[in-house]
């Protein structure tokens, strides 16, 4: 394919998104109706259909309307491209844009930097002088992070059979078991390093949370809402813890077992009635449902579907997961609450609230990564008794 035709794809599976369905479904029904495109062609048409879908606004604003092609005009002024030559009209080139695509100008900030109106205001409160570069970041792509598993490994063998397998890492300061991928991304899953479980895809802020606690051999930890286990994994590459996972939805679990098995790490999965006659707990981590504002550069149509109505729902059910596990770490132990939302909201607003109902807790620690430290936004806060 060539450039201008990889731009016309994109134009359509835009629209297909702008109309409502799923970015991954819209993406994986072009590949499979489009047989002539290589893996080249496909990684590049999935890199323009995730950047349009983060700067939805922006690139809408640059390019006139709110279609395929206007998010794909305003792709290419944005980056500095050439519309002659990528919107030529010749073979499958997408028809030349007129003069009305390429007047409006930005209305607004939040247009500007790609955060929907309502939420400008808490975003900015909430960030600070941070707002506008960390909105700005939320525009790129992500950095891949790796977690070395150091039941396996340590972080020179791992770099080492990164190395063998062509893809290139270096170490990460946000945690000491964290790597950031320089060169071969799309080769982790197959490279015999991830098949031998020596290295975890992980967001370096995502294992930053878990290595905060400071586990200790000998410590029983329980992960709440475990999810696909990526956290309860992590605590599991600790020698000597003892690490349960639970989740509401039982079935968000179902891969951890092999994921476990893979790492050579030993993790009990506990139904939501098994909990009570396991607890106490030294630790509970809540790594609670959120808008997931501190990962909206992998996850972009996150950023577009949170409502504030949906805000105040998550923010509610992360208050009463914290006041439902409170009683399940044993005396002195740590009530370890985490988002991966940039928030105040979601963040210190719960974790106050939390304490305000509950003076015989105290504040431990809290910490917030942000993206411009080169992570997903994150945040944590370790309470006890
Ligand atoms: C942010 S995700 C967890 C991600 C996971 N810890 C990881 O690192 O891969 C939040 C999880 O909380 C679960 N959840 C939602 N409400 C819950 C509740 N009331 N109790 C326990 N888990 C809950 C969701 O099903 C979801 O899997």
């Amino acid at each position: 394919m060539t450039p201008a035709a990889r731009v016309q794809a994109s134009i359509e599976i835009l629209d297909e998104i702008l109309a409502g369905i799923p970015v991954e479904k819209a993406l994986t029904g072009w590949a499979r109706r489009s047989r002539f495109a290589g893996s080249k062609d496909r990684a590049a048409v999935r890199d323009h259909v995730f950047d349009a879908v983060r700067c939805k606004r922006s690139f809408a604003a640059l390019g006139g309307t709110y279609t395929g092609r206007g998010l794909m005009i305003g792709a290419v002024r944005a980056a500095g491209g050439n519309l002659e030559v990528l919107f030529s009209g010749d073979g499958y080139a997408p028809e030349p844009v007129s003069e009305t695509e390429v007047t409006r100008g930005f209305a607004s900030d939040a247009e500007r930097y790609d955060i929907p109106d309502w939420l400008w205001p808490r975003f900015a409160t909430s960030l600070g002088d941070d707002a506008v570069p960390t909105a700005q970041a939320l525009q790129s792509r992500a950095p891949v992070h790796l977690r070395v598993n150091l039941l396996k490994a340590d972080v020179s063998d791992a770099i080492m059979a990164l190395g063998a397998d062509g893809i290139t890492a270096c170490a990460h300061p946000a945690c000491t078991t964290a790597l950031q991928v320089t060169d071969g991304a799309r080769k982790i899953t197959q490279s015999q390093a991830y098949v031998d479980g020596l290295v975890e895809l992980q967001d370096a802020a995502s294992q930053a949370v878990v290595s905060s606690l400071e586990l200790q051999p000998g410590m029983r930890v329980l992960d709440f809402c475990a999810g696909g286990g990526g956290k309860a994994l992590a605590l599991a590459a600790h020698h000597g813890v003892e690490v349960f996972a639970h989740d509401v939805d039982p079935g968000r679990m179902r891969d951890l077992p092999a994921r476990a098995a893979r790492a050579s790490a030993k993790i009990n999965l506990l139904a939501t009635d098994e909990i009570a006659s396991h607890a106490p707990f030294d630790v509970v981590l809540a790594d609670v449902p959120c808008s997931g504002s501190g990962a909206w550069r992998r996850a972009p149509a996150g950023k577009w579907a949170l409502t504030e109505q949906r805000l105040q729902d998550l923010t509610a059910i992360q208050g009463g997961i914290l006041t439902q596990i409170a009683p399940l770490a044993g005396a002195g132990g740590t009530l370890a609450y985490a988002t991966c939302s940039m928030l105040l909201d979601e963040n210190d607003a719960v974790v106050d609230g939390f304490l305000a109902e509950n003076p015989q807790w105290q504040d431990k620690l809290r910490y917030s990564w942000r993206v411009k430290h080169g992570t997903d936004g994150f945040f944590t806060a370790h309470l006890t008794r």
